[in-house]
């Protein structure tokens, strides 16, 4: 367990007191280490447990919002419960993408696969609303930030630019994790939100909070955030600390 800023440990109470209570996390980086290998990431101890937990609370819900498509999600968290599947950063708020996306998704793959096998160790990832040019494993910095540059000339007018972590993203779709909060926001008529995340892309959601909620970055950068915790341990402390103020705050 971490200590928890004060400040943020004296939030608490507040947030659980404010129900429907929407308690919304982004995945790598928040619920998972950041890996080499994005298969590798999977949750950090207590994840599973804390998210149960929370989920079985009056008037709370649990959502996953991350960039990875559903399938993806599921697959390499190996959680289960009864939360919220976001994916695709937004795009799969209700199910799969449709053909026309996966058809437009296909050809900027063939366009951009020629690209990343000319810089080695790159890699090409195929989402289901996007494909994502990883340059993690890529020693060679100048060599990757390069790749990146000649992706991001890919970009027509109808595609989307996410960049991330070592990682920048061409999506089919303007969805984003901002809107995608809004609509469960309004599907749950949540009186509060916390949201969780640690990327650029979670920008997005942290924009649309509104005063009673709660934004928290997770990890070092910029942010409109207006708290922070350090590393995944303590934002699984602090979600710890979340489900002991709900136990002892009527809702
Ligand atoms: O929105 P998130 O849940 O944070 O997902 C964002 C992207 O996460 C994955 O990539 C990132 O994590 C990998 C595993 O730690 C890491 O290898 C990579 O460098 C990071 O960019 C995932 O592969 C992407 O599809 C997600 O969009």
């Amino acid at each position: 367990m971490t200590v928890l800023p004060a400040d943020l440990v004296a939030a608490l109470p507040r947030l659980a007191a404010r129900r429907p209570l929407l308690i919304a996390c982004d995945y790598d980086g928040v619920l998972a280490r950041l890996r080499d290998d994005p298969s590798a990431a999977v949750p950090e101890p207590g994840v599973a447990e804390v998210l149960a937990r929370l989920a079985t609370r009056d008037g709370v819900t649990v959502a996953l919002v991350s960039g990875r498509g559903v399938d993806d999600l599921r697959r390499t968290s190996g959680l289960t419960g009864p939360y919220r599947w976001v994916g695709s950063h937004g795009a799969e708020f209700d199910g799969p993408i449709g053909p026309e996306a996966a058809r437009r998704r296909d050809a900027l793959a063939a366009r951009l696969a020629p690209l990343v096998d000319g810089t080695p160790a790159a890699r090409l990832e195929v989402k289901p609303a996007s494909v994502a040019v990883h340059v993690r494993q890529v020693t060679d910095r100048t060599a990757a930030a390069a790749l990146l540059a000649r992706a991001r000339e890919q970009a027509d007018p109808e595609l989307t630019l996410k960049p991330g972590k070592d990682v920048l993203e061409l999506a089919v779709t303007d969805a984003d994790k901002g809107s995608a909060l809004c609509r469960l926001r309004d599907d749950l008529g949540a009186a509060c939100v916390l949201y969780l995340g640690d990327d650029l892309t979670d920008e997005d959601a942290f924009a649309v909070l509104r005063p009673h909620d709660l934004g928290v970055k997770v990890g070092p950068g910029d942010t409109r955030a207006t708290a922070r915790v350090a590393d995944p341990t303590a934002a699984i402390s602090l979600l710890v600390a979340l489900d002991e103020a709900l136990t002892s705050t009527r809702g």
